[in-house]
């Protein structure tokens, strides 16, 4: 599923229109009709439609049309004083043709009006703004936008919720809280951000006949990840295979009163199918490890000579759950980033000891990987958490360009970019959010690096198939920690092949 901000929506507007002579207003059926799919005909009968003077107005005017041919009670209002856009004054004259009233929303008392009509009806359809919203929204529109937030029993809106920047996420001083925001062509940037679901409710896209073509032509290569993607990309383990077709993880992790990341890390390497999976660490994190994962192998991290050794010949290396921020971490990093070819996926205090120095990242010999959660990547890149969240792709997407690595910075909707192509994970929740879940992780995609995954496959597989784990087990649990996880990702991973 393709991502954008407005920017593309218009140009492939404008390509469908002058390029391939598609009507402008035949896209504007089109959206009305894939708006229409969503107005539950067969349950309600009562709509009120609020219409702006642009076209995500002239979208509204066009769904009232169908609503009325479908038999269903409509009362229409138009908000605003401004000129209608060329098509927006089509619908409407076509409506006022059909002897339709319009009230047009200008004052106070309009807004009364306007209340009472959408205390009496079943949904509410938002065709205020669209991608055209520009500045703050004052007046009547601010009026009428907190009068259906607090009437109305159900709101669609179209497009993007009105008052809400589809490229930001920002809110333009009011916004419509939707229970559903029907979209076009491409998932909005900025329904992307923390919290825009408030606004925007369930999102759904809706085709309206611009082939795919175009929109290849100006997408800027952000997807969201699908599972039918993430099931082509993840293989079948093979008939005649043995250990050594499916790669070494070296797992860095572990210290003294932090063994439980190194086991969770190492456990995780294991159960999502590394051939062979070694720890090194402190002899606390070791027992642990020959205590719970039997299968895995192990070297004291005093043993230099020998760790240096097995660097060049493991296919990757997962660095960081329970290290500890020290000099010894810092040094653990460059020894790994000079040592080996491998993937190395950096999380944790891997990634804190980097702080001032990340340019350490471009003498990397392999390919790097990794894997923050918003705090560590603050600490990366010195912005605040807040502003981090704010503009997740783009500053993950600027990181892994200027570094040449891929940025997993995970969470809610897990970012995933190598700076050129971008995947935004849906999987995952709320049940996920406890510690050890990111070692968890860390684990899993060293390990599909080491079965042969590039490593921007093992990075979109491990976190979907992770998050789509986390999902299955809170089905039946409030809480899914990193052992669920572990318990259950072999499962997972079989079942995506
Ligand atoms: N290819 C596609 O996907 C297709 C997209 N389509 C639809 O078109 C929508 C985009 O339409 P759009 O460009 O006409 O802009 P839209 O959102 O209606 O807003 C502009 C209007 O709002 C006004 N206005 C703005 N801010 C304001 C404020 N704060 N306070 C007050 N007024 C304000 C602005 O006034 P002005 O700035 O001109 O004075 C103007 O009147 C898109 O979201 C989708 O629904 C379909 O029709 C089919 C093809
Ligand atoms: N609300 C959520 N929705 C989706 N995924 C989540 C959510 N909360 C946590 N997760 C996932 O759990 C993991 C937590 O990682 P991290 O914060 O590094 O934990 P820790 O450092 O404790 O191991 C990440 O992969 C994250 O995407
Ligand atoms: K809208």
């Amino acid at each position: 599923m393709k991502v954008s901000k407005g920017e593309l929506i218009r140009e492939i507007d404008k390509y469908s229109i002058e390029k391939l002579g598609i009507p402008s207003i035949i896209l504007m059926e089109n959206a009305a009709l894939g708006v229409v799919k969503h107005l539950m005909l067969n349950e309600k009968e009562y709509y009120v439609v609020i219409c702006g003077r642009g076209n995500n107005g002239g979208d509204a005017l066009a769904v009232t049309r169908h609503l009325i041919a479908a038999g269903k009670k409509v009362s229409v209002f138009s908000i605003g004083l401004n000129p209608m856009s060329k098509d927006c004054g089509v619908n409407h004259d076509i409506l006022c043709n059909m002897g339709v009233k319009i009230t047009n929303i200008s004052n106070v008392e309009d807004i009364e009006f306007l209340r009472d009509s959408i205390i009496r009806s079943d949904v509410v359809v938002d065709g205020i703004f669209g991608i055209g919203l520009k500045r703050e929204v004052r007046g009547v529109y601010d009026l009428a936008i907190t009068v259906i937030n607090e009437t109305s029993k159900k709101t669609i809106s179209i497009d993007v919720p009105s008052g809400f920047s589809g490229d930001t996420g920002e809110v333009f001083g009011n916004c419509i809280k939707a229970s559903k925001t029907i979209t076009f062509e491409t998932y909005k940037r900025g329904f992307l951000n923390y919290g825009s679901h408030e606004y925007t409710g369930e999102v759904v896209i809706e085709k309206i006949g611009i082939p795919d073509f175009v929109v290849d032509k100006y997408h800027n290569k952000e997807f969201f990840l699908e599972r039918k993607f993430i099931q082509k990309k993840t293989k079948e383990r093979a008939l005649y295979s043995h250990k050594g077709n499916y790669g070494h993880v070296m797992v860095i992790a572990g210290s003294e009163g932090m063994t439980g990341a190194s086991t969770i890390a190492t456990k995780a390497a294991v159960k999502s199918g590394a051939g062979l999976t070694t720890l090194i660490s402190c002899e606390d994190a070791l027992q642990a490890v020959r205590n719970f994962v039997p299968e895995a192998m192990w070297k004291k991290n005093d043993d230099s000579q020998g760790i240096e050794t097995l660097m060049g010949k493991v296919n990757s290396i997962a660095i960081g759950p329970g290290l500890g921020k020290s000099n010894e971490t810092l040094n653990n990093v460059k020894r790994v980033l000079k040592n080996t070819d491998g993937t190395i996926v950096i999380d944790a205090d891997a990634i804190n000891v980097l702080e001032g120095k990340t340019n350490l990242l471009k003498e990397a010999k392999g390919n790097v990987i990794i894997t923050p959660h918003p705090g560590e990547m603050a600490r990366l890149t010195g912005m605040e958490i807040k502003k981090i969240q704010s503009d997740r792709i783009e500053i993950a997407k600027e990181f892994a360009r200027e570094y040449g690595v891929i940025v997993v910075l995970k969470g809610y909707n897990t970012i995933i970019t190598n700076g050129e192509v971008s995947y935004i994970n849906p999987t995952g929740n709320g049940a996920m959010a406890n510690g050890g879940m990111g070692d968890c992780l860390t684990g899993i995609i060293a390990s599909l690096c080491a079965q042969g995954y590039s490593p921007m496959d093992a990075s979109c597989i491990g976190v979907y198939a992770h998050g789509e784990c986390g999902d299955k087990v809170s089905e039946h649990k409030f809480v899914v920690t990193a052992t669920d996880i572990i318990d259950n990702i072999s499962k997972t991973i079989k079942e995506l092949t």
